[in-house]
């Protein structure tokens, strides 16, 4: 389990002074993958150095498996970091080693003879779905290989911890699906906890079991991905955007409603029941439904009739089980 307490850290050059992270809480349990999410200069660069101790925080404990890193020196805190597995957005491999060298590489210091290490870093290879390519020198391999050699070497020693820094952000969309589906099988397989700095809301859809949203240093949001979604908040939107809307925008004197169902509230007829309540069609300006962590989300955005009671129909379809909240600024025909 990581679990992060009142982590704050304070930048100070001259009189300028940088809140960088404020008062972060944070608690990952065993064998589950979280992703923090924000913005440019929200604070994920030195959350990702306070989890390492690259950087000291000002303030605030950061735990492992109760173990307080933010206490120890010297090679405890050595021995700590090794059980924290670092993959980077670019695997920034040796390019003179070969693919089970760079594996075998973090384990030069454990003390291991070079036989036991090279039969480490090829099972892990095997694990990593790149048996065969041991011999291979980096610049045979491609972005996405590159990748899964850097999570190996993560994993080389043996780590209880998974920190993974924007892992696909230099990925192509195929490698990107790749990687995140061996991120999820060494999780399977190892039971690591795992934490994912990203800013791409498709690894935080198909990776991550539990997000939290950073902004100015503060956590904002931050619980299971579909608490989240169905909270309504600022991830909503970013996790699961409206499309763009159709091509009948708002109409004077017309009402836009945004619907948005979670689980087995997509199956029910929201759009049917609200057109029965206006007593004509309502139509759907714009909509969509996907799956995220394992359930199911729609968003609909529909135009209530001029003249119709539309807060009487909001009420009726939150009662059914949506939440339906009115846009503050739908598009409306020029
Ligand atoms: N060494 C430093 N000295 C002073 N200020 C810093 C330092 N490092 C970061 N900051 C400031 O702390 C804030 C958070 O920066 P940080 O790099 O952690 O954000 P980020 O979310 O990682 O952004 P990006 O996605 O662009 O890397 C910013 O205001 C930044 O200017």
């Amino acid at each position: 389990m990581i679990t992060v307490s009142h982590l704050s850290k304070e930048f100070v050059s001259g009189d300028r002074r940088v809140q960088a992270l404020k008062d972060v809480s944070l608690a990952v349990p065993d064998a589950q993958i979280h992703g923090i999410v924000g913005q440019s200069g929200a604070g994920k660069s030195t959350l990702v150095r306070c989890l390492t101790l690259l950087d000291t925080p000002s303030s605030g404990t950061l735990s492992i498996d109760g173990q307080d890193l933010t206490a120890l020196s010297g090679t405890d805190l050595q021995a700590a970091r090794r059980r924290i597995g670092l993959v980077f957005q670019h695997a920034n491999l040796f390019d003179a080693r070969t693919a089970v060298r760079n594996v075998a590489y973090p384990l030069e210091i454990s003390g291991l003879s070079r036989e036991k290490r090279l039969a480490r870093a090829t099972e892990l290879l095997e694990l990593v779905g790149l048996k065969g390519a041991e011999g291979a020198y980096p610049s045979q391999l491609s972005g996405g290989q590159k990748q899964r050699v850097g999570i190996a070497r993560a994993l080389a020693a043996d780590p209880k911890v998974l920190l993974c820094d924007e892992p696909t952000s230099a990925l192509d969309p195929s490698s990107t699906a790749e990687v995140l589906q061996l991120i999820r099988d060494v999780r399977d397989r190892l039971g690591l906890t795992v934490l994912v700095i990203t800013h791409e809301m498709s690894v935080v859809k198909t990776l991550c079991d539990s997000v939290s949203l950073l902004q100015n240093g503060t956590i904002v949001e931050s619980g299971s991905v579909e608490e989240v979604v169905a909270s309504n908040g600022a991830l909503t939107q970013q996790l699961v955007p409206l499309p763009p809307l159709s091509a009948t925008p708002l109409r004077s004197g017309e009402t836009a409603l945004d619907i948005l169902a979670v689980g087995d509230a997509v199956d029910l007829p929201f759009v049917a029941e609200a057109s029965r309540l206006a007593g004509s069609d309502v139509p759907v300006m714009a909509g969509s439904i996907e799956r995220i962590a394992g359930g199911r989300v729609s968003r609909l955005r529909v135009a209530i009739p001029a003249g119709v009671d539309a807060d009487h129909i909001q009420s009726e379809l939150r009662r059914m089980g949506a939440t339906v909240t009115a846009p503050v600024s739908p598009e409306v025909a020029a």
